[in-house]
């Protein structure tokens, strides 16, 4: 399988990270004395992001530096001009010294912004890092501080581990924020069988994520299909390349029940059809302008869609899972490319939590349904398999109808161990690899009448993965929560028995959160028991801290966690609004409203 790798481009361009150095405007002596050092920390801090962080299409990230430091008022400006030229997107004041806190802050209100004070002591960088968090905070821009834990010497141009971990978490939620304004959600279809997160509420996302909401009835696909608007070459080539490396399963429908030979051959080529529609109505297609459909060639700049499919178009139609799989997945039959983040039964309150999971780890992400606790006792009772290890305390059987990306098969490995990779360092090997440990079953006909392929596979344990979801409250807003844990291996035989009791056909995730013994963490029960809807966004790697980064850039509270207290990063006025973490930023989320408001 030869593949090549290829960059998703949506519209507008890619913001860029501004680096603020600010100094002592007193001249004759202090500022002259400051301005190497400072413009020192300004070139560590951009070539630590530009070294370290990418864009989620793989692009480098880049930093844009002030072109003076910046003493009061009018280099403020001149700043804040150059990053408006520059597409800044995120903010980085950094400083060694006492500056003026109030007249070098950078006042534009969307824009994520922290503040990286020298820990030495020869000049005051700490105390103007605390006196300009003051301002922030009684401005209302509120914003993260930086410092290092230890004192530093003052010609010491090194940057501390920790303030380096600081430094990369804030720029990339930063840049998730930024990235993500003025694109799309793509409905595709509307309300999923009452499904609450497929009504999507269009305030939501404008307002706290700056992200515009298109809807697309699903009859465009019968249109595109019937009228064959899509690229035919490339919709021969995936056919050949769906028959060399998709491995079909057993079809489990009683035999009256199943489709026929024709009907399935059909149905793979709906199901094709429809992943080259869905992926050209989000992002376009040069190719459609070629054949005469230019508008259509456009896409609707998504930076992430749902698919409703049921019931109405999965009672007649392939159901969408080939489809939301392939588009999840970091490669198809073009190459290994960006994981597009696509959503099953349109729930677009699990897409959003998928998108955080892309933009901040550069990975496809699991769409699950957050299906059964399995009692430890439960689980030796139905099999005799009495749990160990990870499985211990019980697990939670993550499986879905649809839209999980191959990736989560954990068939990619890196020394040996299962993993999911950035999207770039996905090889050929692992691709492979993904496919060889997937079935694409005959769907389960009594569920989608119209046939189609579901994709099945068992998830490889060990993995650190983390669950999150968005919930919508009436009268509150949106919450978000997050369960740290790791996928769990267990013996086939009992991995067969639980999962014939439920939906064999589609894909298991067997999950153990990390318990800490309180609250929803008691156990496995309460985090099941708590979990907000019923789908969760599984990403590879521990990610809870950044993502409550992210949601305080956007103002969303966290109401369930199981992130240690020393990884939680948020802006310093949260600091004000009480002790209880918890609490607090369920205030101050409040107090300072969405992003876009
Ligand atoms: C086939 C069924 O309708 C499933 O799609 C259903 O169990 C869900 O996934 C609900 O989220
Ligand atoms: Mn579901």
């Amino acid at each position: 399988m030869k593949m090549n790798k290829a960059v998703n481009r949506l519209r507008g361009s890619m913001p860029k990270v501004g680096i603020r150095p600010t100094i002592d405007g007193r001249r004759n002596g202090v500022r002259e004395s400051l301005e190497e050092q400072t413009m020192n920390m300004a070139k560590s801090a951009a070539k630590l992001i530009s070294e370290n962080l990418k864009h989620p299409n793989g692009l480098p990230v880049e930093c844009v530096i002030a072109d003076t430091t910046i003493g009061g008022f009018a280099e403020a400006a001149d700043c804040a001009d150059k990053f408006k030229r520059e597409n800044v997107g995120v903010s980085l004041t950094v400083t060694p010294c006492w500056c003026y806190g109030s007249e070098t802050m950078d006042t534009d209100p969307h824009m994520p912004k922290a503040v990286w004070g020298f820990n030495g002591t020869e000049r005051p960088g700490a105390v103007y890092l605390a006196a300009v968090l003051a301002g922030y905070t009684q401005k209302g821009l509120p914003a993260f501080g930086i410092y290092g834990r230890d004192v530093q010497d003052s010609d010491d141009t090194s940057v501390p581990n920790d303030v380096k971990g600081k430094i990369l978490d804030f720029a990339k939620a930063g840049l998730a924020v930024a990235y993500m304004k003025d694109k799309s959600y793509l409905s595709l279809g509307n309300v999923s069988m009452g499904i609450a997160g497929s009504i999507v509420d269009q305030d939501f996302f404008l307002k706290y994520l700056g992200v515009r909401t298109e809807t697309v009835d699903m009859v465009e696909f019968m249109r595109r299909i019937d009228e064959e608007i899509y690229d035919k070459e490339e919709y021969e080539k995936a056919m050949k390349w769906v028959a060399e490396f998709c491995k079909v399963g057993k079809d489990d429908n009683p035999a009256d029940k199943q489709r026929t030979a024709e009907q399935k051959q059909e149905d793979w080529e709906t199901s094709v059809k429809m992943t080259l529609i869905a992926r050209d109505l989000m992002v376009g297609n040069p190719k459609l302008a070629e054949i005469g459909y230019g508008e259509e060639a456009m896409g609707r700049n998504a930076i992430a869609g749902g698919f409703q499919g049921q019931r109405q178009w999965t009672d007649y139609k392939a159901n969408g899972d080939f489809m939301e799989t392939m588009l999840n997945t970091s490669f198809d039959w073009n190459g290994i490319r960006e994981p597009y983040v696509m959503a099953t039964e349109n729930d677009s309150l699990n897409a959003v939590p998928m998108l955080f999971g892309h933009l901040l780890s550069d990975r496809a992400q699991i769409f699950s349904d957050v299906r059964t606790y399995w009692s430890p006792e439960a689980i030796e009772r139905v099999t005799g398999w009495k749990p160990e290890g990870l499985a211990e305390g019980g697990l939670i059987h993550l499986i879905n109808s649809g839209s999980t990306t191959l990736d989560g098969s954990g068939a990619m490995s890196e020394n040996g161990e299962p993993v999911m990779k950035p999207w770039w360092d996905v090889t050929e090997e692992d691709a492979k690899n993904c496919l060889d440990a997937t079935l694409f079953r005959p769907a389960d006909t009594g569920y989608f009448r119209g046939g189609g392929y579901s994709t099945d596979f068992l998830t490889k344990g060990g993995m650190p993965v983390t669950m999150s979801r968005v919930n919508l409250v009436n009268g509150l807003g949106p919450v978000l929560q997050i369960a740290e844990g790791f996928t769990a291996e267990i013996p086939a035989n009992v991995h067969d028995t639980l999962d014939d009791r439920t939906n064999p056909t589609w894909p298991t995730t067997w999950f153990a959160p990390r318990l800490t013994g309180e609250g929803n963490f008691r156990d496995v029960y309460a985090v099941m028991a708590n979990w907000g809807a019923n789908h969760g966004a599984i990403s590879y790697g521990h990610i809870g801290a950044q993502l409550i980064t992210l949601a305080s850039m956007l103002r969303i509270p966290v109401s369930m966690h199981n992130v240690p207290e020393e990884k939680i990063f948020r802006p310093s006025a949260w600091a004000s609004f009480g002790m209880d973490r918890e609490g607090a930023d369920y205030r101050a989320c409040a107090n300072f409203g969405p992003l876009y408001k």
